[in-house]
């Protein structure tokens, strides 16, 4: 997958957030998008994926070397993010078969193995509505992870996760995001630490 922007802005009524991205982002790669809180990153990561258009210059995609329409974007990637909600009225087992409906498993995974990877035991069968926001945050990354797209987009992934929980998003980066587009939101470099190309906003910046 590469996803290639020429020239891009993105501006709210008269605010722009960033200006003149010229940037080319590849499979098999990780990239940190960086800045501070209301800098731009959710809404570059945003145009990324192709459920914001930019307010001025052209943004492609391709896989293996065939361009992808801006409106199947979304069929290869898996995103985990803070606005992105799970289905409180599911149970984490019917969470995962609804999710799965829609995107394959990497291989070598399945759903009794997704469960187990999550390593909350007694939940499966509990309603997300009474998930902590800590159980809920694994639940969106195992999902993220654990599905076959080419691209990984995530958004500060390790918010409210434990020491543990963090531990435990830094093995599912090494187990599955590797020959992936990954791309990682932050502020935190124990989230993005692993990431080999970094991208900070504030350069972007009118
Ligand atoms: N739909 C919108 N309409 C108007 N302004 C918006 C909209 N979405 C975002 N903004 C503004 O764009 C700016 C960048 O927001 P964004 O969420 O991209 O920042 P961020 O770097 O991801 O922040 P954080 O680290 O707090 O998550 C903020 O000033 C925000 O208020």
């Amino acid at each position: 997958m590469i996803i290639t922007l020429q020239n891009i802005g993105r501006r709210f009524n008269r605010d722009w957030i960033f200006k003149g991205v010229d940037y080319t982002f590849t499979s098999g790669e990780s990239y940190a998008i960086l800045g501070p809180n209301g800098s731009g990153k959710s809404t570059l990561l945003q145009v990324l994926n192709g459920s914001l258009s930019p307010s001025v210059g052209k943004i492609d995609f391709a896989n293996d070397g065939k361009a992808v329409e801006i409106d199947t974007v979304f069929t290869h990637l898996s995103l985990a993010a803070p606005y992105l909600e799970l289905i409180e009225e599911f149970t984490m087992s019917e969470m995962v078969d609804f999710h799965f409906r829609f995107k394959s498993f990497k291989q070598g995974m399945d759903k009794a193995q997704l469960i187990e990877l999550l390593n909350l035991p007694k939940s499966t069968n509990k309603l997300i509505k009474y998930f902590s926001s800590g159980m809920k945050q694994r639940l969106k990354l195992a999902l993220a992870f654990c599905a076959d797209t080419p691209m990984l987009m995530l958004d500060e992934p390790t918010s409210n996760l434990d020491t543990q929980g963090v531990d435990w998003y830094l093995g599912l980066v090494q187990q599955f995001a590797a020959g992936r587009l990954t791309i990682v939101c932050s502020n935190q470099e124990h989230e993005y630490g692993f990431c080999n190309h970094r991208l900070s906003i504030v350069d972007y910046k009118v």
